[in-house]
């Protein structure tokens, strides 16, 4: 521990009490350092997990950005109406007056918001997900931000004129320290254990995919996306930095999330971008049509070019491209997309894939970029609105915070928001499994079936199966 670091933190704390006491409201305060002394995100995310337990989030982008957040120094959720906008705003009133110390030039670091938006919040809720609000961003007290091989500590605290600043300073230096330290060897606590996997409701889902296919017949809409779920049991609990750490593993190319809400964590690795946005350049990215992995690499190819020559895979696919590309038209100038899909590999799944680049017109924020985007086709369907009522009515599970934007917004507006697909819903010994796939009027139930069963795969086998 470097001491004069220490009273920097102190001396942040101080002059945000100041300035609550002379404005009479709660500042928010943060203080970057950069850690000499490195400590992996993964240890960062083991270390708090007594004091912190219920408050951890995880995200990594798969390539060079790992962010892992301890404790909420503030937490913003809104009602069901205008969800996004409103975390917006309430986040932009705390930012006016807030205190940023340290290093302003890094993304994700300073005060970040991290969390999420329920996929529906319109769908009633169920005892799953009750651990989980509908939408719940937090800046975390405690900011861990892997950037490259560069590490960041963000520190943030609300302070008042009451605030007891030289006991919140030594809470936070104990804590700090805690996280920190240097972490046991994790891998000798890995359980083998066989798991136990029942499928949810499964000749129900077939009908519905029959009952979505004659709707959209009827055209009552072009596609509809649905999706079940898949429940894995274990003797003992589910231990969330193990999971974590076979995702980081396995599919390090992958966004890598785990958000823990009182005794559940919802934990994934998904290949899809909903938007990423560094000052006014935007990414984005179309990502449906799947296919399986070939068992050599001459299959796999093989696999791949039926997939980029499959009609009704490609029609599935452009609804989501014209969808995007029209959010992105109307948001954006200078919007690139190639003229055809390419293929996008993942453990045991390829999909179709159009990426799409642009710039966006001065004052869109990445929060505007959510709130049109969610869901894109690719998660609910087209026309949007009735596609989402048609879920709402007629699956037979709440998807919560599947299939929904998970991401993270620094005090600058830069951040990125993934589509938390690929994903389980744990607590104790039971995990949830989330699989979804879009349905066009040519789909066949069983074939649906067993994409979903394909898109399990890697979830099972982080939870420690298969291989
Ligand atoms: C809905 C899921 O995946 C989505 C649906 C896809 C499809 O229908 O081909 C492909 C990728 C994702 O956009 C899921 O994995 O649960």
């Amino acid at each position: 521990m470097i001491i004069e670091k220490q009273l920097e933190w102190l001396d942040c704390l101080k002059e945000g009490c100041q300035k609550a006491q002379k404005l009479s409201k709660q500042i928010l305060v943060s203080f970057t350092k950069r850690l000499q002394e490195t400590v992996t995100p993964l240890d960062f995310f083991e270390n708090g997990r007594h004091t912190f337990r219920g408050s951890r989030m995880y995200w990594s982008d798969g390539q060079d950005m790992v962010l892992a957040g301890a404790g909420a120094a503030a937490t913003y959720a809104a009602g069901i109406d205008n969800r996004t906008l409103a975390v917006e705003t309430a986040w932009k009133e705390t930012l006016e007056d807030a205190l940023i110390f340290g290093d302003k030039q890094v993304r994700g670091t300073g005060p970040v918001l991290m969390g999420g938006f329920s996929f529906d919040p319109w769908r009633e809720k169920t005892s799953l997900w009750n651990n989980f609000r509908q939408n719940e961003c937090i800046v975390p007290q405690f900011l861990l931000t892997k950037k490259q091989n560069n590490y960041y500590l963000t520190f943030s605290a609300l302070v008042n004129e009451q605030t007891d600043i030289d006991r919140l300073y030594r809470q936070m230096i104990e804590k700090y320290n805690e996280l920190t330290s240097k972490c046991q060897e994790r891998s000798d606590a890995h359980i083998e254990e066989s798991l136990n996997i029942t499928e949810n409701e499964k000749e129900r889902w077939l009908d519905i995919v029959e009952k979505a296919v004659t709707d959209i017949k009827r055209q009552a809409m072009e596609k509809v996306v649905l999706s079940r779920t898949l429940t894995v049991t274990r003797e003992t609990p589910f231990d969330t930095t193990e999971v974590l750490e076979r995702l980081q593993e396995k599919q390090s190319h992958s966004f890598i999330f785990a958000v823990e809400r009182g005794d559940s964590a919802f934990i994934g690795a998904t290949p899809e971008r909903l938007i990423k946005k560094s000052g006014n350049q935007i990414k984005t990215m179309c990502l449906a049509g799947s296919i399986a992995r070939g068992k050599t690499m001459e299959e796999d190819k093989k696999l791949g070019e039926a997939l980029l020559n499959d009609e009704k895979n490609l029609a599935e696919h452009q609804t989501v491209v014209n969808m995007i590309s029209d959010v992105m038209e109307r948001l954006c100038r200078s919007v690139y997309k190639p003229p055809a899909p390419a293929l996008y590999k993942v453990k045991d799944v390829q999909h179709l894939y159009t990426p799409i680049s642009a710039e966006a017109n001065d004052d869109i924020t990445l929060f505007a970029f959510v709130d049109k985007l969610h869901p894109t086709p690719a998660l609910g369907g087209e026309p949007k609105e009735k596609a989402v009522k048609w879920i709402r009515e007629n699956e037979t599970y709440e998807r919560g915070w599947y299939g929904s934007p998970l991401g993270w917004v620094d005090s600058r507006g830069d951040g990125e928001f993934s589509v938390a697909i690929r994903s389980a819903l744990v607590k104790g010994n039971t995990a949830t499994l989330f699989v979804g796939c879009g349905i066009v009027a040519d789909s066949d139930p069983l074939s649906e079936l067993n994409e979903t069963k394909m898109k399990a795969r890697p979830m099972i086998t982080a939870l420690g199966g298969f291989e």
